[in-house]
């Protein structure tokens, strides 16, 4: 398989149950999904199904039990801890459903986080993290600290670091929970312009039925498990999509 048709995301099987020490929870009882390069993949499901689990392994933040997850073609299960510290960071934006924006630092200095751990000189990293708080309409709150942001601010803010280092993939945890709807309108857009350019993919967990328009496809998870995948027909998609200057 060539790198134009690698997906990319592969998970084969992938189960994980926490231990809490009293008891075991079963998430993933066996995920099968694939993601294309260039498109755009809701998960929805109830609460407790599993999603946030799955993308935090997608992500490289949690390890699966069994199964594999690759992403363009590497399983982060074998890698060295550096080797997935710098693969994560070259490769992947992630939102935190509850944002994770480091509280001693600006808007702009937390938006600047992944260029720097990539190696981009701090002064062109921040002026890069102004630019993409601009796209996300925070433009004159760079230097802000979180604390001073409203909820749909800070997410905005935690979108922004997702999207900064042009990562290859992105996975957002419900990422249009915290705004109005014409803000989550504008977000998914920019989310679609930004990251799906050159075949670039995006992962999204979300109950917001008002965003269900951007997805290529919607995988359904029920107890730990991909119940559905439906594509979306191309004249059904985004027909709400605000344009995007
Ligand atoms: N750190 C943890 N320790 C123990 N159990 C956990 C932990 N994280 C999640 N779980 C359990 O694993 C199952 C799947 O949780 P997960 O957060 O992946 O679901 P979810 O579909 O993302 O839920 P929600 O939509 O409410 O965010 C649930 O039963 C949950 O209680």
């Amino acid at each position: 398989m060539d790198a134009t048709s690698q997906p990319a995301v592969r998970c084969q099987a992938v189960a994980k149950t926490y231990d809490t020490g009293d008891s075991q929870v079963p998430a993933l009882r066996g995920v099968d999904l694939e993601v294309h390069p260039g498109e755009l993949l809701m998960l929805v499901g109830p609460s407790g199904c599993g999603k946030t689990t799955l993308i935090s392994i997608i992500a490289g933040i949690l390890d699966q039990d069994t199964g594999s997850c690759e992403v363009f073609g590497r399983d982060f299960l074998h890698m060295k801890d550096k080797e997935k510290l710098d693969y994560r960071a070259r490769n992947i934006g992630f939102v935190f459903q509850a944002f994770n924006l480091l509280p001693t630092l600006t808007a702009a200095e937390n938006v600047s986080v992944p260029l720097i751990i990539n190696g981009t000189p701090r002064r062109q990293a921040l002026q890069k993290a102004g630019e993409m708080l601009n796209r996300v309409g925070l433009g004159e709150r760079g230097r802000s600290l979180p604390a001073q942001l409203s909820g749909g601010q800070q997410q905005r803010v935690a979108i922004a670091r997702a999207l900064v280092h042009n990562p290859r993939l992105v996975v957002c945890d419900e990422p249009t929970s915290a705004l109005d709807h014409e803000t989550g309108h504008k977000v998914m857009a920019l989310m679609r312009e930004v990251a799906m350019t050159h075949d670039r993919s995006l992962v999204i967990v979300t109950h917001d039925a008002r965003i269900f328009g951007f997805a290529d496809r919607i995988a359904r998870m029920d107890d730990g498990h991909i119940e559905s995948v439906t594509t979306q027909a191309p004249n059904a998609r985004r027909e709400d999509t605000p344009h995007v200057a």
